[in-house]
């Protein structure tokens, strides 16, 4: 059987982290004396790295103070200290990644999230193992939509045919310009209606993603 190499995104794919993302952000905002943002706002700001949330909470609220390099600082120390409080895996991951890994893939995650709150995540909330394949925003040079962090994350794993997993534009156009097929969590981040998307199937719960996988391999999957 046809085995995949299954390169998963992080925030808004597998964990649903927006209320964490945005305390950590109102934490950072209350110290330079600026208004919290609500959820929806943070929702918009994440999947393109710390370094591009820190600078659109600060523009939200009233511009850059000087050099952004110690507020992205900050915000890591502040985000970094606990991750984990105000952060979920959504529904059916477990049981699918569980049957996924079981049926012979490799797991692997592409997140511009930190290297170093993405491990403590995966690791507390028990997603690695199954998941074995890593590359985070400090990882490589580049960042997502760079296919090199698909590539090095699908080159730590064993399959014949890489599929890429998530929930936004950025995840799409990485997809897009490594070559692969993309599957569309509908239930993270996303400003795009799907159809604007490029995608081969598209699923809001995690029970599907095991027929998907055995679709795309198939060469079942609507193009
Ligand atoms: O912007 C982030 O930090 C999260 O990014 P991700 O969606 O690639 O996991
Ligand atoms: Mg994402």
């Amino acid at each position: 059987m046809t085995k995949a190499r299954l390169v998963f995104d992080l925030d808004g794919t597998l964990l649903d982290s927006i209320p964490s993302l945005v305390a950590a952000g109102n934490a950072l905002l209350a110290e330079l004396g600026r208004p919290s943002i609500d959820l929806d706002t943070g929702r918009g700001f994440v999947g393109h790295g710390v370094v591009r949330l820190v600078e659109s909470l600060l523009n939200h609220t009233g511009g850059i103070p000087g050099d952004l390099d110690p507020h992205v600082e900050r915000f890591r120390e502040i985000y970094g200290a606990d991750p984990v409080t105000g952060t979920v895996v959504y529904p059916g991951v477990h049981e699918a990644l569980s049957a996924l890994a079981a049926a012979g893939h490799g797991l692997g995650v592409c997140t511009q999230k930190p290297n170093g709150p993405a491990i403590d995540l995966l690791q507390q909330l028990a997603l690695m193992p199954p998941i074995t394949g890593f590359t985070g925003g400090d990882s490589l040079a580049v960042m997502k939509p760079d296919p090199a962090m698909l590539r090095h994350t699908a080159d730590q794993l064993s399959g014949d045919v890489t599929i890429m997993i998530g929930d936004s534009e950025t995840d799409a156009e990485t997809a897009r310009r490594g070559g692969v097929p993309f599957l569309l969590h509908t239930e993270g981040y996303r400003l795009a209606e799907i159809t604007d998307l490029p995608h081969v199937a598209a699923f809001s719960d995690f029970a599907e993603l095991p027929g998907l996988v055995a679709a795309v391999l198939d060469g079942d999957a609507a193009a």
